[in-house]
């Protein structure tokens, strides 16, 4: 009996299923290795604007503590449970021992609409979420940072909080800061311009021009907008990008500079072109050579899968292709290339470690240094995918959750039962 459930856990487990089946680890061995070490719940009460109270439920998950640390993002979102933030927690692990880091993995979670409360609630939150988690959270123990629905002003009140109970400054306390709070230059573009690189370079390999390609991104937020700005500015013509309000598809090319202040301003890319919109749903199966889906888990199932008409699939969103879907992806491997999401969107983990490392030393580098170290790792742990996956004949995705999953338990095995 466990307390986690839902969709997105199951996936989880399957996908660890596939990996452990893959490596012979011995089945007394499994939970060990798959099941989070803690999990904590809270609730946050708020004062509305309105002189109500609000009640918010809170969770984070700490997958495991063997290598370091634990790592991973806050969302806040409407639908977020304890069984998601567990899933998210476990790919953080593996994506933190496939790209080198001394981290396991940590996911958080409040159950909220970020754009159903005002500015001043959106602090109380945040502010409450951290001071719960106080006991539990620190620069040794765990180490949170952005994902869906939070930002860069999020951490900074996060570290606020923290801080003041500390009584000093601790900017290491969390990443994906304000460059002015003590952030690194390079974090906010990171995960989305790790994507843009690995898909460069796959896109090398296949043979695909840059100036006569195209992409579809799903999502332009953080990941999705940084992406396709990258992937813009290399020649690559983004005909369709989604988010939460809808989609916008022009053939000859959208004008992602324009499309991003509109954003900027609008909060959203609703209202950029009433000529240019279109099926949400419908832009994952465009003909395209890219394919980014940046925005939630679970939208590529086994049917968009056999439909699906992009060379490259980066998946810069966690979890966003089922497992049965894979089945499927695995049959097509040789007409799509799959850079699957742990590896694919690491360079945002990447950048926080660096991020970290740099608070602890307070000694800060310039961007160029960061980016380039960013693309030197991704490199590495590509690489280290693509071998692996021809040399056990595997797909990319267990190719790369296998070198991670294996770290993981090479670390276990050598620390001895507990950790
Ligand atoms: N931020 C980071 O550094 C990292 C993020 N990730 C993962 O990347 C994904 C996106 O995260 P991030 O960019 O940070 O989140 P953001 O909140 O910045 O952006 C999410 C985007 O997805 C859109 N969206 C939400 N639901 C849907 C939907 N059903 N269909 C289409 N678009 C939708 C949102 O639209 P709207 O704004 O209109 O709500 C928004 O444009 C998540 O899976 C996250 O876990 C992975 C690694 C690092
Ligand atoms: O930057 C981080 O620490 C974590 C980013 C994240 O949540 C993710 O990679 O899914």
């Amino acid at each position: 009996m466990t307390v986690y459930a839902g969709p997105v856990f199951d996936m989880a487990v399957q996908q660890f299923g596939v990996i452990a089946n893959h490596l012979s680890i011995p089945m007394d061995e499994r939970e060990r290795i798959l099941m989070p070490k803690r999990a904590i719940t809270i609730s946050c009460p708020v004062h509305r604007d309105d002189g109500s109270i609000a009640v918010f439920e809170g969770y984070r998950v700490q997958h495991h503590l063997t290598l370091g640390p634990t790592k991973g993002g806050t969302r806040f979102a409407p639908c977020v449970d304890i069984g998601e933030v567990a899933a998210l927690a476990i790919w953080m692990s593996w994506k933190c021992a496939l790209v080198g880091l001394p981290y396991g993995g940590a996911k958080g979670g409040v159950r909220v609409d970020p754009q159903s409360i005002s500015i001043r609630e959106l602090e109380g939150l945040s502010r409450r979420y951290m001071q719960e988690m106080i006991p539990f959270v620190g620069p040794h123990t765990d180490v949170m940072a952005p994902d869906m629905g939070t930002n860069e002003q999020v951490m900074a009140w996060f570290m606020d909080t923290y801080s003041m109970y500390q009584g000093r400054t601790v900017t290491e306390i969390v990443t994906g800061k304000p460059v002015s709070s003590g952030g690194t230059l390079g974090r906010r573009e990171a995960t989305g311009r790790g994507v843009a690189h690995l898909t460069r370079r796959v896109m090398n390999e296949l043979g695909i021009a840059f100036g006569s390609a195209t992409a579809v991104v799903q999502g332009f937020g953080n990941v999705g907008s940084h992406a396709a700005l990258e992937l813009y500015n290399s020649g690559v013509k983004i005909i369709a990008v989604s988010d939460h309000t809808g989609a916008l598809y022009d053939r000859k090319g959208l004008d992602i500079p324009a499309l991003l202040r509109h954003a900027g301003t609008h909060g959203s890319i609703a209202g950029y072109s009433n000529q240019l919109q279109y099926d949400p749903a419908a832009i994952l199966t465009l003909p395209c050579d890219v394919l980014v889906p940046a925005a939630v888990e679970r939208v590529i199932d086994a049917h968009i899968a056999e439909n699906l008409k992009c060379r490259v699939l980066a998946e810069g969103a966690n979890g966003p292709t089922t497992p049965e879907a894979d089945l499927i992806l695995e049959t097509r491997q040789h007409e799509i290339f799959l850079i699957p999401d742990i590896l694919c969107n690491s360079g945002g983990v990447v950048v926080s470690y660096f991020e970290w490392v740099q608070d602890l030393q307070q000694l800060f580098w310039e961007e160029d240094e960061v980016t380039r170290r960013e693309y030197q790792i991704l490199d590495r742990a590509f690489g280290q995918m693509v071998d692996r996956a021809k040399k056990d004949n595997i797909s990319h995705r267990t190719a790369a959750m296998a070198l991670g999953v294996e770290k993981v338990r090479a670390a276990k095995a050598t620390r001895g039962l507990f950790p």
